[in-house]
């Protein structure tokens, strides 16, 4: 198999109070992601969101079907995005070959049965990816950075500066629940997301990269008047429970991919939280 995928189960916010450095880590941080020629991730009970990381090297890597779904094929009920992070490589996706290069990202519909991700020609493929159970089926979509709806947030006095490039939305393709974007923090800016929000109607999940080996990020989780850290480094993710606000500082600035699942599609309905009320 190459594929290797773990599950995790939700969390009360009551109890995650309690929990001390090395359990917030085991239940929310995915520390390793990128394994040679595997498919590697998380299945969370938090709206039942995989999120993982694809990494052929030498060899072609299929989308193979998963334990956990009980399904004959691993979309025959769920969609999945896709983003790469890596160098340019090939996606066949039920015999057609799509080109992805860094930073495009890929939506692929239920009921698609035959995936696999080939290496990168030059370089590394390492693709990044969110899969949500599904109840229609839409096309398959290439989206650029020239496609996405894009936000410039914040500012340097506030070392929050921003760009939000909204890849999978419903302005710019048709999914059943899935969003995914990226947000490219300005050199000089360390913060995202913040002021922070929280949105009991979706959970989410952030996965950092462009973090040069030495830095790292403070990741902070938890309800707005209960938060703790994670100390995150390139190429980790990390799973958001629906009241746990996620916002994050970095040692420099860096980019990271934000996905969310569950009840609404709207990227805009969010509880915002004055920084002043953070506990
Ligand atoms: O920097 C930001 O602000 C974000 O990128 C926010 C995320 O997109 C998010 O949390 C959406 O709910
Ligand atoms: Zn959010």
């Amino acid at each position: 198999m190459s594929i290797s995928i773990q599950t995790r189960y939700s969390s009360h916010p009551e109890d995650f109070s309690m929990y001390a450095t090395q359990e917030i880590r085991e239940k929310f941080l995915l520390e390793e992601i990128f394994i040679p020629n595997q498919i590697t991730g998380v299945y969370t009970m938090e709206d039942r969101l995989i999120v993982g990381g694809i990494h052929p090297v030498d060899q072609p890597v299929h989308l193979e079907t998963i334990d956990q779904l009980k399904a004959p094929y691993f979309l025959e009920r769920r969609e999945i995005g896709i983003i790469n992070v890596g160098d340019q490589c090939t996606i066949e996706v039920d015999g057609e070959s799509i080109s992805l290069g860094r930073k495009e990202a890929l939506y692929i519909g239920k009921g698609i049965q035959k995936v696999i991700f080939h290496p990168a020609a030059e370089g590394k493929a390492l693709l990044y990816f969110n899969s949500a159970p599904a109840h229609s089926s839409y096309p398959t979509r290439k989206i650029t950075q020239e496609d996405a709806e894009v936000v410039t947030l914040g500012s340097l006095e506030n070392s929050n500066h921003r760009t939000i490039y909204k890849l999978l939305v419903n302005s710019v393709v048709k999914t059943c629940q899935l969003q995914m974007g990226m947000t490219e923090l300005k050199p000089g800016s360390v913060w995202n997301t913040m002021p922070a929000h929280v949105h009991d109607r979706r959970m989410e999940a952030y996965f950092y990269f462009d973090l040069k080996e030495e830095n790292v990020v403070s990741h902070y989780i938890g309800a707005p008047d209960e938060t703790r850290h994670i100390w995150m480094k390139n190429h980790q993710a990390v799973i958001s429970p629906v009241w746990s606000i996620h916002s994050g500082a970095g040692t420099s600035n860096y980019t990271f991919i934000w996905g969310m699942a569950g009840e609404n599609m709207d990227y805009g309905d969010m509880d915002m939280v004055k920084p002043a009320e953070l506990r």
